[in-house]
């Protein structure tokens, strides 16, 4: 079978090393409801640790929704309920006892356009780190904002304007800002809802490669809508369609070699 997309080669032999790292997040019959609406209708999936998983499905398939459920997001949506069971590692994350705000340190979340808080690139990555107390004094902070950066892929751009306005950086390099400011606070897993949508091809292969580099200390979550992009990252691909998980499984199998009928059509461009 002939399809539009084919994973690099590197990408299936991730997903080889991958089967072998512990289960981070365990999905069991997770249904979604606005209001009388059922938009998601079950959905069990395994996440296991330091793989990056794409959901891809055409636009209201519910991948979105999904993605917020992993750091109770949804909790934000007036009207939103959520039922079934989701673990991070053994912590039922829907436990009334669990503090969302430590949750969602936990569970990074990176968004479609880049929302640098209206402050200072050195405050946008302290803010967090301070809030939740890893750091004990000034010294440790810059030790923090370095490294994120660093890791983030950022710091040499930025290092000599840390008191200028995160706002005032290119879109690309916002995004990587925001991806430094979801590491700073130390996150064992990072969503990302269409990270790339809003950037042009030479940021979307920053972002792309610092996916690939984070991938070795986090387990990453990524909505796509570009096949393609899903492809180039992701060690396993998830396809959704009409609130259902139709297919997960090795990016490059998906893509290649769809066991589903509706992942088929989907993958081939026959919807969509
Ligand atoms: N806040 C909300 N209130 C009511 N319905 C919602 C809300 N958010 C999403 N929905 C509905 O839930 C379904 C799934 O939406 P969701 O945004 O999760 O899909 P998606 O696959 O991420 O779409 P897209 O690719 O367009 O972002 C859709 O029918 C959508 O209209």
């Amino acid at each position: 079978m002939t399809t539009e997309v084919t994973a690099k080669p590197t990408a299936a032999i991730k997903a080889k090393e991958v089967a072998t790292t512990p289960v981070k997040i365990t999905a069991e019959d997770v249904k979604v409801f606005y209001g009388e609406k059922e938009a998601l209708h079950g959905i069990t999936m395994n996440i296991h640790e330091r793989e990056i998983v794409a959901f891809i499905g055409p636009s209201g398939c519910g991948k979105s929704t999904f993605l917020r459920c992993m750091n109770r997001m949804n909790d934000t949506v007036p009207g939103a309920k959520v039922t079934g069971k989701i673990h991070l590692g053994k912590t039922d994350i829907y436990d009334p006892s669990i503090d969302v705000v430590l949750l969602r340190a936990q569970v990074g979340m990176v968004f479609q356009k880049p929302n640098p808080f209206p402050k200072s690139i050195y405050e946008n990555i302290a803010y967090g780190p301070r809030l939740h107390g890893l750091a004990k004094n000034k010294a440790d902070l810059d030790v923090i904002v370095e490294s994120s950066l660093t890791r983030a892929g950022l710091w040499n751009e930025v290092k000599d304007r840390l008191d200028a306005p995160g706002t005032g950086l290119s879109g690309g390099q916002q995004q990587r800002l925001c991806i430094a400011r979801a590491i700073a606070v130390s996150p064992e897993v990072i969503l990302m809802d269409e990270p790339c949508s809003a950037l042009d091809p030479i940021s979307t292969a920053h972002v792309e490669n610092l996916m690939l580099e984070l991938k070795d200390n986090y387990t990453i979550v990524i909505v796509t809508h570009n096949m393609q992009q899903a492809a180039r990252v992701a060690d396993r691909t998830a396809f959704f369609h009409l609130g259902d998980l139709v297919e997960m499984n090795e990016t490059s199998q998906l893509f290649v070699n769809p066991k589903e009928k509706r992942t088929e059509d989907y993958v081939t461009g026959r919807f969509g």
